[in-house]
């Protein structure tokens, strides 16, 4: 991956890149045998998804930095390396999503605390993340995220519009897909794709971590 701008998805909103096999099958199978190889309570369960976190909780006043396992440091120093957090700022905060196929995300944004810009690759499945606009919830664009993908979200499409993932178990290509020409696979509108169980690993910087260290834990 030598220029950025090459994955620029022009048909978006500033700013989305998206990169496809950003990993490999290798690397893809490595990562979801670390992720279902953790202890029962690494997980935190929502009523639509369960998650992993790592790096600590970001928080106004500074997060307090945890020790990331040293395979995970391997994917985040490769989001670092592609120079996305600011004069010499890396990677510090994975959070590690699961959803099954009729699974989601509600809108939102990723908010103040994290830089503005988001790295998440995905695993395993692949899954539309829809982009809305704020005050009338008018869809602005969707994008496709192909398995060992790559995509990065930053400007108006990390600040300015809501991204959501649909409780659906598959998905229905539209021409609202904008990043179509850019997938690995050939789609056709219209067509019909099956969702299996997807991992995504969303890496951020958090700017404000904390001095204090908790000598007594
Ligand atoms: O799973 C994804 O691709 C999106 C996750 C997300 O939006 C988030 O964790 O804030
Ligand atoms: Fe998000």
């Amino acid at each position: 991956m030598d220029n950025l701008q090459e994955y620029l998805v022009s048909k978006a909103p500033p700013s989305v890149f998206y990169i496809p096999d950003f990993i490999t099958k290798e690397e893809e199978a490595h990562i979801l045998d670390k992720v279902y190889s953790v202890p029962k309570p690494k997980w935190t369960n929502l009523s639509n998804r369960r998650l992993q976190d790592y790096g600590g909780v970001p928080h106004k006043n500074g997060m307090i930095c945890e020790k990331i396992p040293t395979w995970l440091e391997l994917y985040m120093k490769r989001i670092s390396d592609l120079k996305l957090f600011g004069d010499g700022k890396t990677a510090n905060h994975v959070l590690i999503n699961e959803y099954l196929p009729d699974q989601g995300i509600m809108p939102h944004t990723d908010g103040p605390l994290f830089y503005p810009t988001v790295a998440t690759i995905s695993c395993g499945s692949h899954t539309i993340l829809e982009f809305f606009n704020t005050d009338n919830r008018d869809t602005i664009c969707n994008l496709l995220l192909e398995p060992r993908s790559l995509i990065i979200l930053q400007d108006d499409m990390y600040n300015k519009y809501l991204h959501s993932i649909s409780e659906i178990a598959e998905d229905e290509i539209t021409d609202k897909c904008v990043n179509l020409i850019q997938c690995k696979n050939n789609y056709t509108v219209g067509q019909i794709v099956k969702r299996s169980v997807r991992v995504s690993l969303t890496i951020r910087n958090v700017p404000k971590v904390s001095k204090l260290k908790l000598w007594n834990l």
